[in-house]
């Protein structure tokens, strides 16, 4: 396995890095960013909030953008960032090279269709490959939390609901809440997944939750000026199916807020606060 350093720079007494590395999920090279508070040491390894991004981002999004090495700095949680697609001249992307599709839109999930299904693997890629690379090269736990935006907030509830044995809290920002239901989900699930609708549920947080009540506890921002919210997202449908099933989730709504990172930098403090009181 070869892991290649392409950046680092100190933040917050930490440390922001930047790698590549062969993966086998997705048959390509790929490249995280990880934060190393300064609390992490062999003597103290630390927890890790896997964080999932949205549409059109790369690690570097949410590293540059969110604001969050200050806290995960104080808190001494390191936070793990993932590419949200496989990357390369061999990968396939959308015909018209939108930006809901393809390169830049995995969506989380295993693809079964060609020619999607050579590549496109992210789920296996976050759950599995990723985390045991993660925990062989660094100073870190097994205790995993997950987040994410958009459709990284789709990947977050989908693959903690999931796992729950995996990840012990799961936050989002402005989730693909029911993606079954709504254009971005529908578009990638049929090239990826193919006709059979009954197996798109398996990605589908709303589905997710209609059939097991979540373990874990769970916090969704979402503001109220997003211009994607009543389209695509739909988290007053993911807090009613909570609802039901007596699911520990707190939807908080937020006047004036848009679906940018300055909306996600206002609030990724109380996130990271969030996932520490879930430290084991
Ligand atoms: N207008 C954008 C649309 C893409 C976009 O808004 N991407 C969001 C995530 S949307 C859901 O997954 C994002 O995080 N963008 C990156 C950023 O740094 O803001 C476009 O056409 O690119």
């Amino acid at each position: 396995m070869t892991l290649e350093n392409l950046l680092t720079n100190k933040s917050f007494g930490g440390w922001h890095k930047q790698y590549r590395h062969p993966s086998q999920s997705l048959n390509c090279d790929m490249r995280f960013a990880i934060f190393l508070p300064p609390q992490a040491s062999e003597k103290s390894p630390v927890p890790v909030l896997y964080w999932l991004s949205g549409l059109t981002c790369t690690d570097e999004n949410f590293m540059q953008k969110a604001g969050a090495h200050r806290i995960a700095a104080e808190l001494g949680i390191a936070i793990v960032a993932p590419d949200t697609s496989p990357r390369g001249d061999d990968v396939p992307d959308d015909a018209d090279r939108s930006y809901d599709f393809g390169l830049g839109a995995g969506f989380y999930l295993n693809a079964t269709q060609s020619p999607w299904n050579t590549h496109y693997h992210m789920y296996d890629y976050v759950v599995s490959e990723l985390p045991a690379l993660i925990e062989k090269t660094f100073p870190v736990t097994k205790q995993r939390f997950i987040s994410g935006h958009s459709m990284g907030g789709h990947g977050a509830l989908t693959i903690g609901l999931k796992n729950p044995d995996l990840y012990s809290s799961i936050t989002a920002f402005s989730p693909i809440c029911n993606p079954t239901q709504t254009p971005w989900g529908q578009k990638a699930f049929q090239h990826y997944l193919g006709d059979n609708r009954e197996s798109w549920k398996d990605y589908d947080a709303c589905e997710l939750l209609k059939k097991d009540k979540a373990s874990q506890a769970i916090l969704i921002d979402q503001g109220l000026s997003d211009d994607f919210l009543e389209k695509e997202l739909k988290p007053e449908r993911l807090a009613a199916a909570a609802q039901e099933n007596s699911t520990n989730l707190t939807l908080r709504q937020h006047e004036g807020y848009d679906h940018s990172y300055y909306f996600i930098a206002s609030f990724i403090e109380d996130h990271l606060c969030f996932h520490n009181k879930h430290r084991g």
